[in-house]
């Protein structure tokens, strides 16, 4: 995987689609919902088969075709006889298996697959986090736990947010894989009049970056919390973007342009949308929220507070300068003042 990043749009005109292609999408949140909306609206052919642990709602999604409980104006096209709370029954049928369940949760969701259940199966994560226990991010855990070869890995990831693909905004999804071709193929199932994708080979840079950026984002909602505008928040992210850069660096050194979308664009997205769950979370916690508060109130995931302590335990191998995210891990795990600690950490920035 040390081969030169190499962006490239996927153009549909050229795509040759296996009829029989079945995708399992493992998760029923928001991201889910949106994956599922881009996967129906694509006529690519294929079955998708969806999978959540939610049995009430998926009682309500077969009876009124829209999730309960996540961006309820997306339209479900999906059949109702292939939603269920069955997941070895969903990933034994599909030769996909879209994984979108927040990285804390992965592990305790799929105990009870193994090895077997995996193989032959490409996977896409759309997850951003580490493994808590592992520290690891999605593609490690899923190689070093169920033996998934790294070419059959894929990573989807942003700059995009799921409220935008409710509301059909022009998006453009970055899909990274070892194997050029298998990023493609799947490009081409999700490609759509409002969803652009570009193609990478660097699936670590990727995904380090599309976790390390919900800590950002956290630490962007605690400066607005604490009173801090948008003059301030321009030198955090522009911080925020080298520490990025030296992480990623340091633990996958290869040609890439920081700047791009994967990388930039999907700092930028979650550290100034409306939409963020990340930037909520810090906000309240700026304002004065403990952390259960705030996770209560949001009734969604913010990954990076789980983010925050894996990236600190990774980070005693790499000991790389990483300043903000080491004032994140202060205010959330060692109960640090917001407002004295983001004090310090604008007397760093420049
Ligand atoms: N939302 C977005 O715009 C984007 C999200 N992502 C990533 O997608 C992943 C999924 O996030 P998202 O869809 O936003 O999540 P949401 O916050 O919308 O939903 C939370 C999800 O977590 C599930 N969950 C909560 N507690 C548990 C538990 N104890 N065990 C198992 N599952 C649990 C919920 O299931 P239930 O409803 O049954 O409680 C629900 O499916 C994350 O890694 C996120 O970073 C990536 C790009 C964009
Ligand atoms: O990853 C995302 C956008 O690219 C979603 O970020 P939030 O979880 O902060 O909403």
């Amino acid at each position: 995987m040390g081969r030169r990043f190499a962006f490239k749009f996927v153009n549909l005109r050229f795509s040759v689609m296996d009829t029989s292609t079945k995708i399992a999408v493992i998760g029923g949140g928001s991201w889910a919902t949106a994956n599922i909306k881009m996967l129906t609206d694509n006529r690519n052919p294929k079955e998708i088969f969806w999978w959540m642990r939610d049995e009430e709602n998926i009682e309500h999604i077969k009876k009124y075709k829209h999730n309960g409980s996540y961006l309820s104006s997306i339209e479900i096209k999906v059949p109702a006889t292939n939603i269920t709370s069955n997941l070895a029954e969903v990933v034994e049928k599909c030769d996909m298996i879209l994984l979108n369940i927040p990285a804390a949760f992965l592990k305790e969701v799929l105990s009870t697959l193994n090895p077997d259940s995996f193989k032959g199966k490409k996977v896409i994560s759309a997850i951003k986090g580490f493994i808590p226990e592992d520290n690891m991010i999605i593609g490690e855990f899923m190689n070093k736990s169920f033996q998934i070869p790294f070419e059959d890995i894929v990573v989807l990831s942003g700059p995009c947010h799921a409220e935008e693909v409710a509301l059909e905004k022009l998006s453009y999804l970055t899909i990274a894989s070892p194997d050029q071709a298998l990023a493609t193929e799947f490009a081409n199932l999700v490609n759509t009049r409002y969803i652009k994708t570009n193609v990478s080979d660097d699936i670590y840079g990727t995904e380090y970056a599309a976790v390390l950026k919900n800590i950002y984002a956290v630490a962007s909602g605690i400066c607005h919390g604490v009173g801090y505008g948008d003059n301030f928040q321009s030198v955090l992210i522009s911080n925020a973007i080298q520490e990025i850069s030296r992480f990623v660096n340091a633990v996958h050194p290869i040609d890439r342009d920081i700047k791009e979308s994967a990388y930039l664009g999907d700092l930028l997205v979650t550290a100034y949308s409306q939409f963020s769950r990340n930037r909520t979370f810090g906000n309240m916690i700026g304002k004065g929220y403990n952390v259960r508060s705030a996770q209560l109130e949001m009734n969604m995931v913010a990954e990076g507070y789980y983010a925050s302590k894996s990236l600190h335990h990774i980070n005693k191998q790499y000991k790389v300068n990483m300043p903000i995210c080491r004032a994140v891990y202060a205010i959330l795990y060692e109960k640090h003042s917001p407002s004295i600690e983001m004090k310090l950490l604008a007397d760093q920035l420049s």
